[in-house]
């Protein structure tokens, strides 16, 4: 069986309580990262800053964001199709972010709720564990 792979920019953001911010697509039931494909002549972090920016109308500074690294796992959304992501953490100082273009939903997660929400696999693999140890070290 032949995998299609999408290659992706995403983010793992967070605000200054050090909740972590994620998305709901339009028709989707999977909460993910903010963040998308990353077109032909795009390098991944000009592919986020366009995203973010289409997403969450929001725009970002060079120092609000770090590169994390790469993490490739099964899609949601689409059949026989991984996704391959580079990742990096975003940190903003404004709660105050709403849904746009495709988005349907913006939740911030935080010790009491994440449990409730049924996240994408990238989001489950890569940030989770990553936003849960920096929660520890706070
Ligand atoms: N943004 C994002 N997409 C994810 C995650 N996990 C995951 O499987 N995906 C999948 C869902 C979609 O199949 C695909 C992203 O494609 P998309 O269609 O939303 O991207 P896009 O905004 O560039 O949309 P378009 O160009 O097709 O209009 O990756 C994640 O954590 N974040």
């Amino acid at each position: 069986m032949t995998l299609k792979t999408i290659h992706l920019a995403s983010a793992l953001v967070i605000n200054s309580d050090n909740e972590m911010l994620v998305v709901r697509k339009k028709g989707s039931t999977y909460y993910m990262m903010a963040g998308g494909k990353i077109q032909t002549n795009e390098s991944a972090k000009e592919a986020l800053f366009r995203e973010i920016k289409e997403e969450l109308d929001l725009d970002l500074n060079n120092e609000q964001i770090s590169y994390l690294g790469s993490h490739q796992t099964t899609a949601v959304n689409e059949a026989k199709t991984l996704v391959s992501a580079d990742i990096f953490l975003i940190r903003l100082t404004t709660k105050s972010v709403k849904p746009h273009a495709e988005l349907e939903e913006v939740i911030w997660l935080n010790q009491m709720n994440y449990t409730s929400y049924q996240l994408a696999h990238l989001l489950k693999e890569f940030s989770l564990p990553r936003w849960l140890k920096m929660k520890k070290e706070e």
